[in-house]
């Protein structure tokens, strides 16, 4: 995809980020333009939820400033914020025994009235996002009753109701199996050609970001943020300096190319604090 003449849906202007005062990334900047998947890989623990906290304004950045069409989010109201950026969370454990439809109907919230009740257009388009999900016959069961990957497709489908301009998910392929994993990655990338919203997501699968990213942006041990296309950033050299980990890329055609594990490098550690 040609992003050049597409204005930013987000931008990240210096943003520092962390816990109570003590930094966790210095300094980030990053623009996300509608129509792209851009993936972040980063270790264990390196700030990638946290960048994504600070990017949802669930905690405010200790410097810089995030913006979405150009406005400082800081200054919008919670719900306007809501329209335009879902969030996948890496878990979510809900204090009541809510049904699975009801969970994904919640995603309406941002585009109702205050005390107004879904109307019949907002439970048919969630609905719809639970088929999309390949997971409708769950939409009577409790959500604490379902399973993790159940829980995860669930949480996908609650964001496609919403229908953000922005969607960011940390880790969505973590709990699902091969087959699940694969129709989510496809989903995003339709979301994105097709509606041109803007999708962010993290993975620990470098091959995710080799096939199903527009642009790759990866969390360095220095906290710096380097983004370029997939080929250009998921590279021998920095899986080995990142992962500790040996590995060969392999063509699987002209446009494609997976990593395939080696094995690890004597010292090497994937921990960002270790
Ligand atoms: N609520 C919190 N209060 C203080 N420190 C936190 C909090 N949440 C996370 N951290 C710390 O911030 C750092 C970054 O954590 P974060 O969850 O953003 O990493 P991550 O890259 O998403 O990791 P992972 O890949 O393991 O999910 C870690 O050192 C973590 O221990």
């Amino acid at each position: 995809m040609d992003t050049v003449m597409i204005p930013p849906l987000v931008e990240l202007d210096g943003v520092t980020c962390g816990y109570g005062g003590r930094a966790v990334l210095r300094h980030v900047n990053l623009i996300v333009r509608g129509g792209e998947v851009l993936c972040l890989l980063g270790p264990n623990g390196i700030g990638k939820t946290t960048l994504f906290k600070t990017m949802l304004r669930l905690q405010p950045p200790l410097a810089g400033v995030v913006k979405v069409r150009g406005h400082d989010v800081a200054r919008w109201p919670a719900t306007r914020l809501a329209t335009e950026m879902g969030y996948v969370p890496q878990a979510h454990s809900p204090p009541f025994p809510f049904s699975v439809l009801d969970v994904v109907t919640m995603g309406r919230a941002a585009h109702l009235g205050p005390f107004a009740q879904p109307s019949r257009r907002d439970v048919d388009l969630a609905r719809a996002a639970l088929d999309d999900m390949g997971v409708g016959t769950l939409a009577g069961r409790a959500y604490t009753e379902i399973s993790g990957g159940e829980r995860q497709l669930t949480l996908i489908a609650r964001a496609l109701a919403q229908q953000p301009a922005v969607l960011v998910m940390d880790e969505p392929t973590s709990n699902l199996d091969f087959g699940n994993q694969i129709l989510v990655l496809e989903r995003i990338r339709a979301l994105a050609a097709d509606k041109g919203m803007a999708v962010v997501l993290t993975t620990h699968d470098p091959n995710h970001a080799l096939c199903y990213a527009d642009r790759v942006a990866c969390l360095e041990r220095s906290g710096r943020l380097r983004v370029g296309t997939p080929a250009a950033m998921v590279t021998e050299d920095y899986l080995r300096l990142t992962y500790g980990v040996a590995t060969r890329l392999v063509a699987v055609d002209e446009r494609r190319r997976l990593c395939l594990p080696l094995g690890r490098e004597e010292g090497g550690t994937s921990c960002a604090v270790c």
